[in-house]
């Protein structure tokens, strides 16, 4: 069992530093290494009549998760920290879906309910469509970065890991939807792309019964990351805003 209580990812290096409160250890980071990673807030996946909420999936807990995550981009904005989104979607052909040939083609719930129900075919994940859209409540802003992905991790298929190496950003703060699906998904991929994940547990909602947002949040823990939440990050962010200077 590690005797650390701090992981210093700056390795020494010069630079600002402040030192975030997580688990298994705090982490100092410095804040110009470090965004924000905001996965999948779309309709499809928070909004009653969304994708995930006609499938059957109980998205009660997703509003919540919204103030939280508002809180952690005001106050990452507030600091100069990037806020970066991940979009899950595709062509309105969903010829970036992949077809029978493509296991997302059997495993997308979407496709799936799409195909059991002709009427709704186009609308959802739908590039364009309100299915896609990033809520209403977490608009991007000027200067934010929105990041198109076509399968689970952000990772794959994606410019993320290119947009994060040209700016020197090694350390992920992940909040979003779905914990147990996007977030672990992308995060995994972080972690053996050499980044430092970082979930913010009170900021995201799982997919399926209540042990899954449960066993996503251990499994980050001990093997792919840090778990730390909205006020700790928030608190040590804000030591760097401007006004605080
Ligand atoms: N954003 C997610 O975690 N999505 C999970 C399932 C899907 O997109 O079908």
């Amino acid at each position: 069992m590690t005797t650390e209580t701090v992981v210093d990812t700056t390795q020494g290096r010069k630079g600002r530093k402040i030192t975030l409160p997580a688990r298994p250890e705090a982490l100092v980071i410095d804040p110009d290494d470090t965004a924000v990673i905001v996965v999948d807030m779309q309709n499809a996946y928070s909004t009653e009549g969304g994708y995930v909420d006609i499938a059957g999936f109980d998205i009660s807990g997703a509003k919540s998760v919204i103030e939280n995550i508002r809180l952690t981009l005001d106050a990452a904005r507030a600091a100069g920290v990037p806020v970066i989104y991940f979009q899950n979607g595709w062509d309105s052909d969903y010829v970036e879906a992949g077809g029978p040939g493509s296991p997302n083609w059997h495993k997308s719930n979407a496709l799936k309910y799409m195909r059991a129900h002709p009427d709704r075919q186009g609308e959802l994940l739908s590039k364009g469509g309100w299915d896609y859209a990033i809520v209403d409540e977490l608009t991007p802003q000027p200067g934010d970065i929105v990041v198109p992905k076509t399968r689970y991790s952000g990772f794959f298929n994606s410019t993320m890991d290119s947009t994060l190496r040209a700016r020197g950003i090694r350390n992920l703060i992940f909040v979003g939807i779905a914990t147990n699906v996007c977030v672990e998904s992308s995060i995994r991929d972080a972690f053996h792309l050499e980044y430092f994940p970082v979930v913010l547990e009170d900021a995201t909602h799982h997919l399926g019964p209540q042990f899954m947002q449960d066993a996503a949040i251990y499994n980050i823990e001990k093997f792919f990351g840090w778990v730390s939440t909205t006020a700790d990050f928030s608190g040590a962010i804000r030591q760097i805003a401007p006004e605080n200077q």
